[in-house]
């Protein structure tokens, strides 16, 4: 794929269509509704390796890999859940504790603390080509950890309950999970990026 590259004196950077690269088909289907029409992207099934550590580094590596190996724009993301009893974590780590211990075994993590309270957050980062430093934009949703309720196709989403609603993610419809999200929020920044950089499409 070609690469990004400066039109003389227009002040625009050409773009091809940038790659979103995640190995989940979930959270594709939701970036692909929440972004619509606003920025033209193709996506790529692969699960990339995950650095350790803070959440933005983890995203701009995922970024740098994923920019190597499409050699074009991409987009990647990685979300966390973070609880504030236990100090933010299992924040980038959710994953392998959701496979782990199910949202019984997350509930139960709990057990020994009042505050339920947590947040979802979003970080989604984009690099124009191999050899650019990655952007990363932030979003995140305050909510609590409550006992599982709702359809069960989402990762966490039955046991988050965003502040302000009576029902989890799972429960809501997803155009009002879309609303709220911690994926919406980080892609809001997203867009408004592509809106005031300058980017012009070779599509
Ligand atoms: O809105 C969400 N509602 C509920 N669960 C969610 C959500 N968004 C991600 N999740 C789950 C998927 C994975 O168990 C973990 C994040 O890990 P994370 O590495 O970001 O996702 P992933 O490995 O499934 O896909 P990717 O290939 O894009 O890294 O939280
Ligand atoms: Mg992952």
């Amino acid at each position: 794929m070609a690469a990004a590259r400066v039109v003389a004196g227009s002040g625009l950077v050409k773009l091809p269509p940038v790659t979103f690269v995640t190995g989940n088909a979930k959270k594709l289907e939701e970036v692909k509704v929440i972004l619509g029409q606003s920025i033209p992207f193709q996506s790529l099934k692969l699960d990339l390796p995950e650095l350790q550590g803070d959440p933005e580094d983890i995203a701009k590596e995922k970024a740098r890999l994923a920019a190597n190996q499409v050699k074009g724009p991409v987009l990647v993301e990685d979300t966390c859940l973070c609880f504030n009893a236990l100090k933010g974590l299992p924040g980038p780590y959710i994953k392998w504790f959701l496979q782990k211990l199910g949202h019984e075994g997350l509930n139960n993590m709990l057990m020994a603390y009042e505050d339920k309270s947590a947040y979802a957050l979003c970080i989604f980062s984009l690099a124009i080509g191999p050899d650019s430093e990655p952007l990363t934009f932030v979003g995140k949703t305050p909510g609590k950890i409550v006992p599982a309720r709702g359809p069960n196709d989402f990762g966490w989403d039955p046991v988050f309950q965003p502040d302000g609603y009576e029902q989890t993610y799972a429960e809501m419809p997803k155009e009002e999970k879309n609303k709220i999200s911690h994926r919406s929020r980080a892609l809001a920044l997203v867009k408004s990026h592509f809106a005031e950089a300058g980017y012009v499409f070779d599509i």
